[in-house]
């Protein structure tokens, strides 16, 4: 195990009917607050009502950011931060899924920082403070709720980049699994999916002596697999949705991956896909993981075994390791097209034309990943298994 230090600030307020803490969770940071929220859903759902119910009860001078796109946009954000400061905003407040609070963060460290945000996906700048920020999670997936990262996507020059920041957690997230109810069976699948890649970026990993961390993993993913299924057959199964809800905040609050060398190549391989095409990040991991896994097993066949072992119960007997190995990663593959997940690009329509561009940027700031270094011709060999 690699030596490590760990601080993860957010407050987690768990459990059905928690939106009515909002106004006392909020009333600390001051009276202007701004709402980001997406396109719509919440006001469906009646959530918007209670927020606002919430925030009205505190005496909270409220301003809106609506419609904040899936893979968020950086012209919302430029929006988001022009509002923010005309208004002296004291606390973001993130209503929805991962995109909204990833928007809502690029909002917060934007404001005080007086170039363009831009900067710090690119990483010509370094966060150095950010306004606070609360958020209503709507949607078991990124754990964008209990970590400080976002990622942003400019339109403009097509490219999705992520930053991370101490400044960038929330300061509290309520979770109400109740909320997740409304999820259509399309994004509980990619949130699925979204909450496994988190944990096989932690889990897949070079470094020795880990057990308890590739237990925590193999728990997050058992999980996700004996609950996804339930929560599809009945959107409203409270033990199903509660759980895929908090397993999504454990994937990715930095618990998991202490002391371990992590991997984040399909992620980066991911976002060159959604930075082009605007797929549902989930839909993309989907296709890239299983071929991610195919392409580098043999650097460290044991714990693909341990994983096709402990995970899905391959028996090892009479098999090779490799045949083991494997027999886990088609698992993997046939969990995922059960559920509904993407296969193929060509489901999206996505053909060969662009992989090399993709292959180019994705290394633009050297070589991706640690379990296996992907270099240009790796990362197109892993898009063209894709197709
Ligand atoms: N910050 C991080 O740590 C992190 C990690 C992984 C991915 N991401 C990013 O997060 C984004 C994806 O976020 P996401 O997967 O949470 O999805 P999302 O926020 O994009 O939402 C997907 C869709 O679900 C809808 N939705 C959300 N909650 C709903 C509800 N309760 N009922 C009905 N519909 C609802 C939204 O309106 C939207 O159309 C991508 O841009 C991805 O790159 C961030």
């Amino acid at each position: 195990m690699n030596s490590f230090q760990f601080q993860n600030p957010t407050q987690i307020v768990f459990g059905p009917g928690t939106v009515s803490k909002l106004g006392e969770l909020v009333q600390p940071y001051g009276r202007n607050v701004l709402l980001v929220y997406g396109s719509g859903s919440i006001k469906r759902t009646g959530l918007y009502d209670q927020v606002i119910a919430q925030l009205n009860a505190i005496g909270a001078r409220m301003y809106e950011l609506p419609d904040v796109e899936p893979n968020p946009r950086l012209s919302t954000v430029h929006k988001g931060i022009e509002l923010a400061r005309a208004h002296s905003i004291d606390l973001i407040l993130a209503v929805g899924g991962g995109s909204v609070i990833d928007a809502a963060k690029a909002i917060a460290v934007g404001v005080p920082y007086e170039g363009d945000v831009w900067d710090f996906c690119i990483r010509k700048a370094v966060i150095r403070e950010g306004l606070p920020l609360g958020t209503v999670l709507t949607l078991a997936a990124t754990g964008s709720e209990m970590n400080g990262n976002s990622v942003i996507t400019n339109w403009e020059t097509q490219q999705k980049r992520a930053f991370g920041s101490r400044f960038a957690y929330p300061r509290f997230s309520i979770l109400d699994p109740e909320l997740t109810y409304t999820v259509p069976a399309s994004h509980t699948v990619n949130g699925a999916v979204d909450i496994m890649s988190h944990v096989f970026e932690q889990y897949f990993s070079l470094t020795a002596n880990t057990p308890l961390q590739e237990r925590f993993c193999e728990g997050i993913l058992q999980t996700v697999i004996e609950n996804v299924e339930l929560a599809l057959a009945d959107p409203q199964h409270a033990d199903a949705r509660a759980n895929l809800l908090w397993a999504g905040t454990m994937a990715l609050n930095g618990i998991i991956g202490v002391g371990v060398q992590q991997d984040w190549a399909s992620h980066g391989i991911e976002h060159e896909i959604s930075a082009i095409y605007d797929i549902p990040h989930g839909a993309g991991l989907s296709i890239v993981f299983p071929n991610w896994m195919k392409y580098v097993y043999q650097e460290r066949i044991d714990r693909f075994v341990q994983y096709a072992v402990r995970v899905w119960g391959v028996d090892p007997s009479g098999k090779t390791p490799e045949e083991t190995a494997l027999a886990g990663i088609e698992r993997t593959r046939a969990f995922f097209t059960r559920i509904g997940a993407q296969a193929t690009l060509a489901e999206f329509g996505i053909g060969a034309d662009k992989l090399e561009r993709m292959a180019e940027e994705a290394v633009r700031f050297g070589p991706l990943g640690s379990f296996k270094k992907l270099e240009r011709d790796d990362v197109l060999r892993i898009l063209q298994m894709s197709l």
